[in-house]
């Protein structure tokens, strides 16, 4: 019977399953792990799975619980089952997120109970904190920040404040788990309860933000039997995509649903785990079996979509990573071409380079791919420019409004008219003509139209600043004059703005690759315009593109490497591949302080990026990123050795001058046995250094040539 639904489904869909995909199919009674690599086919599985139930069981839509990761992955998802079986049934399934599952559940109960709830976030917010500003949950955490604190929370302060409280609360963390939580933001734990204590007593309803609708529903169906037996009434089959991204939270909200019958499947891949940093728990897959011993885990490792020579470099390199399950991907692809990667002398070249490729192969459906937001503005701005339409899955215009850009636009305005006290007032601490803030005062007091800096030298001024002031005054009259970027690096060198930054990273813990990154950028932005007004002309265009970008249709799409999950494109381009960008400083410092995790989720986030083109990959570097010299991705160069031994080149230059024999295919993931430190995994081999994780006496970095030489390293016999 059931190959009759096969027959019938590859007839109308084109699409005949692999024997793993049909098992995952016809496993519909008790708990399924179905983990499965990159191009596997897990969406399209899911879809034909419902079908099946829908179809050949015939179950009715709305007892089936289809929960995907986002919004818009249910919209895909909706769309991939219309796209296969609309000539089929009219069948609507109603494929939704956690979340939104959550909030139902939340609602229902706060209305039964007769208790008010406003949201705090999400726009359309009623009511207003004391003070007069709207309850929203930002500015709540700024007052409550400052209760605490005495002093206010910076932006970097905030965004670290909102991950920490997202990541709290989807793990579920409370009294001293909190202060384990690396977060920037001072006294955060403190900052976090007088937060959860604002919400629950301040106003006269309880105010809930996104996250407190999966605690609050994983906490009504504990609390509540009679409530979560309706619920798991109402659903005989609970199947989760991507589930790899969920948090514990969500993983024990889906866990009780499904009980008592579990009829549950989790679709997901452990390397494909890229969501760590706000909760998500690949553990709970991974210990699937000890949840339910009856569980059936079932693999498909066939990927449908890349070249040979994609699949390849894919699967060597995510075996870099301990905390995994094992798998070989292969696929049924033949051989397309080589994975290609260019290193460039700076970012400017790299960024002619990516705008030259698209407009030669416009015709490919092409994806640019970067780990920062701000790094694409410089490509949207030459692409814009080139009269190349793009669209962008993540258009996200916050960089616009960042303050260092706020910052520059003062300078550049100030120099137009050095008697305006508004501005003076925003950058007077910024630059080198030491203004206090006592004259500061003086000058509001003279409200004259004169130059600020001829009434400064009026004032009881420091002997210091008599020499100063002049100067500082020259440079701006110079900088109306200049072209806009050497406009910006006056700003950066002679005004010493470089030089405050420094000194606010020190102080207040800022980001120092951010903030300069910013500037770098305005730099890239700057140097193709003519004059400043054009340049504060073109930020303001800049911003509307990139705000409309994501509605538009094009073959081409820029995308974050997060946002890149579950897309495939014929051509992918990953750029900024260096160590400071992906892995992050944070992940390198975290790695060699011997704690692998952050390190493992940058890999897995450039796997996911691999993993999306079918045809074409490049991998694009540079040496130098503005004026800073800088140096190529570790994983660029795990996979530049990985293609290396693919095509039997020896690219071993210190090996090769000692017997390499024992060295054979020692690419990171490889299992090592050394003499003194025992079993290890080997996770870089870099300019003649092996880095290997030993089990016992944990990272250790050591001179390979030695280690042949003295016969001291091995790789490990496999069991037969
Ligand atoms: N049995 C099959 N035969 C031919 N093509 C298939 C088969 N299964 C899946 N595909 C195709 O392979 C591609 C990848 O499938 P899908 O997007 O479902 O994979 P996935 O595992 O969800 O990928 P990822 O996890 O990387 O997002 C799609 O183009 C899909 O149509």
């Amino acid at each position: 019977m059931s190959e009759t639904f096969f027959n019938r489904m590859s007839t109308e869909t084109g699409i005949e399953l692999n024997g793993a995909q049909k098992q995952a199919v016809l496993h519909t009674e008790g708990p399924l792990l179905l983990l499965a690599s990159p191009g596997s086919g897990k969406t399209t599985t899911l879809n034909m799975k419902i079908a099946y139930l829908l179809f050949e069981k015939k179950v009715a839509p709305e007892r089936i619980m289809a929960v995907t990761f986002s919004k818009a992955s249910a919209r895909d998802m909706s769309r991939r089952f219309d796209d296969y079986f609309s000539g089929w049934s009219s069948v609507k399934v109603p494929f939704s997120t956690i979340h939104s599952f959550a909030y139902k559940v939340v609602r229902e109960f706060m209305r039964k109970e007769n208790i008010p709830y406003q949201l705090i976030e999400g726009g359309g917010q009623k009511g207003r904190m004391p003070g007069g500003l709207p309850l929203q949950k930002t500015f709540i955490l700024k007052k409550v920040y400052e209760d605490v604190n005495g002093t206010q929370a910076t932006e970097e302060e905030m965004e670290d404040l909102m991950s920490y409280i997202s990541l709290v609360k989807n793990r579920m963390l409370e009294g001293r788990e909190l202060e384990r939580v690396p977060c920037q933001a001072k006294a955060a734990s403190e900052v976090f309860q007088a937060y959860e204590s604002f919400k629950q007593s301040e106003a006269e309803v309880t105010l809930l933000d996104f996250d407190d609708m999966l605690t609050f529903c994983h906490e009504i169906l504990r609390e509540n039997p009679d409530v979560l037996s309706v619920y798991q009434q109402q659903f005989d089959y609970v199947l989760t995509d991507e589930s790899q991204d969920n948090s514990i939270v969500q993983h024990e909200i889906v866990e009780m649903l499904a009980a008592p019958s579990n009829n549950l499947c989790l679709v997901a891949d452990d390397d494909q785990s890229i969501f760590g940093w706000r909760g998500a728990e690949v553990d709970k897959l991974l210990r699937f079996q000890e949840t339910y011993p009856e569980a059936t885990v079932l693999t498909m490792t066939e990927n449908y979509r890349s070249s040979e020579e994609i699949v390849h470099v894919a699967n060597r390199f995510i075996k870099r990573n301990i905390d995994r399950y094992e798998k070989e991907m292969t696929t049924p692809n033949g051989s397309m071409q080589d994975v290609e990667i260019h290193a460039f002398q700076n970012d400017e070249k790299q960024l002619d380079y990516v705008v030259q490729q698209i407009q030669e192969k416009s015709k490919e459906e092409t994806a640019v791919l970067y780990r920062n937001h701000a790094s694409v503005i410089p490509l949207v701005d030459q692409l814009d420019r080139a009269g190349i339409d793009f669209y962008m899955k993540d258009s996200e215009a916050k960089f616009f409004r960042h303050w260092i850009v706020e910052d520059v636009l003062n300078f550049l305005r100030f120099s137009y008219n050095d008697s305006r006290i508004d501005i003076l007032e925003r950058i007077h601490t910024k630059f080198n003509a030491y203004i206090s803030k006592k004259q500061m005062d003086l000058l509001k007091g003279r409200n004259t139209k004169r130059s600020l800096f001829d009434q400064l030298l009026q004032l009881d001024v420091q002997e210091y600043q008599k020499k100063s002031i002049p100067k500082v005054k020259q440079t701006f009259h110079d900088i109306n004059n200049m072209r806009p970027d050497e406009a910006i690096v006056t700003i950066r060198e002679k005004l010493g703005y470089d030089r405050v930054l420094r000194k606010m990273v020190d102080k207040f813990g800022f980001r120092a690759d951010q903030l300069f990154g910013t500037l770098d950028v305005l730099i890239r932005i700057a140097e193709s315009c003519d004059s400043l007004k054009d340049f504060a002309f073109r930020l303001k265009e800049l911003e509307e593109i990139v705000k409309n970008a994501h509605v538009r249709e094009s073959s081409l799409t820029l995308t974050t490497f997060h946002s890149a999950k579950g897309l495939e494109f014929d051509a992918v381009y990953m750029i900024d591949l260096v160590d400071g960008i992906i892995p992050s400083n944070d992940d390198i410092e975290d790695y060699r302080d011997g704690e692998r995790e952050a390190m493992e989720e940058a890999a897995r986030l450039f796997y996911v990026g691999m993993t999306r083109a079918r045809v074409r990959l490049e991998l694009l570097t540079y040496h130098y990123l503005g004026k800073e010299r800088v140096k190529e991705s570790t994983f660029l160069h795990n996979v530049r050795t990985i293609a290396g031994s693919t095509k039997k080149t020896n690219h071993r230059e210190v090996a090769s001058r000692v017997d390499t024999s024992a060295l054979e295919g020692m690419d990171p993931g490889t299992k090592v046995v050394h003499q003194a430190f025992g079993r290890g995994t080997v996770m870089e081999y870099k300019e003649g250094l092996i880095v290997i994780h030993f089990e016992e006496a944990g990272y250790k970095e050591l001179l390979l040539e030695t280690c042949v030489e003295r016969g001291l390293l091995s790789k490990e016999k496999q069991e037969a």
